[in-house]
């Protein structure tokens, strides 16, 4: 890993999702889900990259591709300079990626058991994921990543997911993946589940955590407005290709093609002061 090495690289990617599964006896494809995308985020562009498009368009896969969750057909994919896919090269192994690359999912009440109390999983991230104090003593780590999203340990300490709101899991998911200490967090719609009252809280939080911590994000939204409010670097996808690619400002104040204008007129005003 290196200092000026990109914060995430995606050269050429395809998926393209085969047809009939395991028992549909196709092995045909559908229509590419990724058509040879290509992007990066360097340290100087920023810390958040979105990634906006309609339903369908490849951004789920996109994200699980660089979580390592779906296998690409070809492409490459390395964070801060590490290879997480590459075509017949080394990559890391699984629990490097993990160090470097968290996810935050769509809905927060699946990414805690309700068998276990919340705490646990912040405990087993810091055994499995932390260096050789944290394992030894998790508690710093844990006290730290929970201050970081608002929360304190004694709130949440022998509690399950029931004594918490949908915003509130949210902010442990974050907790839990700052525990990693990762370069990047990948965010996929991780607000559309979440209370409208409490969505900007958590975009919020993101952009306080890129600035403060340092680590990246890829937000992964079909809402233009926050993705504006949010990215220093923002993607558009349509159809499994990358229509649009830079600085906020530059494309959503000349869009190069249709379908962002028409996304634009979806949206009544944009305002980059918006907060809470
Ligand atoms: N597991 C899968 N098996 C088959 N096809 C899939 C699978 N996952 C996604 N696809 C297809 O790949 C394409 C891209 O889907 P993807 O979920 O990446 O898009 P998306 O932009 O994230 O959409 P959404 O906002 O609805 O989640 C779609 O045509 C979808 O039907």
């Amino acid at each position: 890993m290196t200092g000026t090495a990109p914060l995430l690289e995606v050269r050429n990617l395809r998926k393209v999702y085969r047809r009939g599964g395991l028992f549909g006896g196709g092995s045909g494809g559908g229509p590419a889900a990724l058509d040879d995308v290509s992007l990066t985020l360097r340290p100087e562009d920023g810390k958040v990259l979105s990634i906006v498009g309609e339903s369908g368009s490849g951004k789920t896969t996109l994200a699980r591709i660089v979580l390592r969750l779906v296998t690409a057909d070809s492409g490459t994919v390395s964070v801060a300079g590490e290879p997480i896919m590459a075509q017949g090269g080394r990559t890391i192994d699984n629990r490097a990626l993990r160090k470097l690359v968290q996810p935050i999912f769509q809905n927060p009440f699946e990414a805690f058991s309700l068998q276990l109390p919340v705490e646990e999983y912040l405990f087993r991230t810091a055994i499995n994921l932390g260096d050789a104090a944290m394992r030894r003593d998790p508690r710093p780590a844990i006290d730290e990543a929970l201050a970081a999203v608002g929360l304190s340990y004694s709130r949440v300490a022998g509690k399950g997911i029931r004594a918490f709101s949908g915003g509130e899991l949210q902010r442990l998911s974050v907790a839990r993946a700052l525990i990693a200490r990762p370069r990047l967090i990948v965010a996929d719609e991780p607000v559309s589940m979440v209370d409208a009252s409490l969505r900007m809280t958590i975009v919020n939080l993101f952009k306080e955590l890129s600035q403060k911590l340092g680590v990246a994000f890829v937000y992964i939204t079909h809402d233009l407005s926050t993705a504006y409010y949010l990215s220093d670097v923002m993607a558009i996808m349509r159809q499994g290709a990358l229509v649009e690619f830079g600085r906020p400002e530059a494309i959503l104040q000349s869009p190069s093609n249709d379908y962002t204008r028409a996304l634009l007129d979806a949206i009544p005003t944009l305002d980059r002061r918006w907060s809470i």
